[in-house]
């Protein structure tokens, strides 16, 4: 029995992606704080939802998936319910495995785990760390559970808050610079469902072409500059206005904010 503790926008994707994956319902409880929010759930997906300490109960693995500041509550109300032999996972951005360990009171294994949002289309970024007392079997049953849902990757605990500074965020940036984008197509007179749809199409296709050819990411920008053509003007633009710099800057101040997150 798998237990997803605060069904927010992570924990459904997850938990969506877990019954596509071919998850019994009857195997997958959820929480939730509010009692729309469980009915939604309920109606939704035809999973069981039930309070905190029951789930933690009868289930084998735990999933943690409220916000950061939520977590020290959460662990509270949880950790006389969470002997030994339980897997936790935490999906939080910036909690330590030492933070869930200390907190559950036990030698609990915990497996750390940064995803996003594409778990919806099961075109996820995972990546995972173990706690003190996580062994590789714990790794490979969170291996297991993430791998229909896209991507996993093992990755040392201290690389976690660069990572969610990366993937975690990362689809929020290519959103921002679509929209960025089709703002620049209406400025230049397009329509907007226009300019989304070739905005979007050509975001996919870059994408697929990044994935899929193996090539650097500079080769293929490359062969679409040609010398004293479109692209280069462009591009001449994004550099005097530093917008590399200002990546640099933004993923840097993601992964400062992520260090922080466990002081709430
Ligand atoms: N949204 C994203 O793109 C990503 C989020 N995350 C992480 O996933 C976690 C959840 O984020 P979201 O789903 O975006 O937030 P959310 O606010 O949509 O979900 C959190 C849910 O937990 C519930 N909750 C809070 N305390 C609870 C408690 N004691 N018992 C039961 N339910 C409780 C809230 O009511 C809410 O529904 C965060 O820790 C975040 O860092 C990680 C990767 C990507
Ligand atoms: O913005 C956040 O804090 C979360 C963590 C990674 C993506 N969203």
């Amino acid at each position: 029995m798998i237990a997803i503790l605060g069904t927010g926008k992570m924990g459904e994707a997850l938990l969506s992606g877990l019954l596509r994956a071919g998850v019994d319902r009857d195997e997958i409880v959820a929480t939730a704080r509010r009692e729309d929010r469980a009915r939604a759930l309920r109606e939704r997906h035809g999973v069981r939802v039930m309070d905190n300490a029951e789930a933690a109960k009868i289930a084998e693995t735990l999933i943690l998936a409220v916000k950061p500041q939520d977590m020290g509550a959460l662990l509270t109300e949880i950790a006389p319910h969470v002997p030994q032999g339980k897997l936790v996972v935490t999906v939080a951005a910036g909690i330590t495995t030492s933070f869930v360990e200390s907190r559950l009171g036990e030698e609990v294994p915990v497996v750390r785990v940064m995803s996003n949002t594409p778990v919806l289309v099961d075109e996820a970024m995972s990546v995972i760390s173990a706690g003190a007392h996580a062994s590789e079997e714990h790794l490979k049953q969170t291996e297991d559970l993430l791998a229909p849902v896209g991507k996993v990757l093992r990755i040392p605990e201290s690389q976690q808050d660069a990572a969610t500074a990366l993937s975690g965020s990362g689809p929020a940036y290519f959103f921002y610079l679509v929209e960025a984008m089709v703002d620049a197509g209406i400025l230049l007179g397009m329509p907007r469902a226009a300019a989304l749809d070739m905005v979007t199409q050509s975001i996919v296709g870059a994408a697929i072409m990044l994935r899929d050819s193996g090539e650097h990411p500079v080769i293929l920008r490359e062969a679409v500059t040609s010398p004293g053509g479109t692209t280069i003007a462009a591009i001449a633009e994004l550099e005097r206005h530093s917008v590399r710099a200002a990546f640099l800057a933004a993923i840097e101040a993601a992964r400062d904010r992520s260090r922080r997150l466990a002081a709430g």
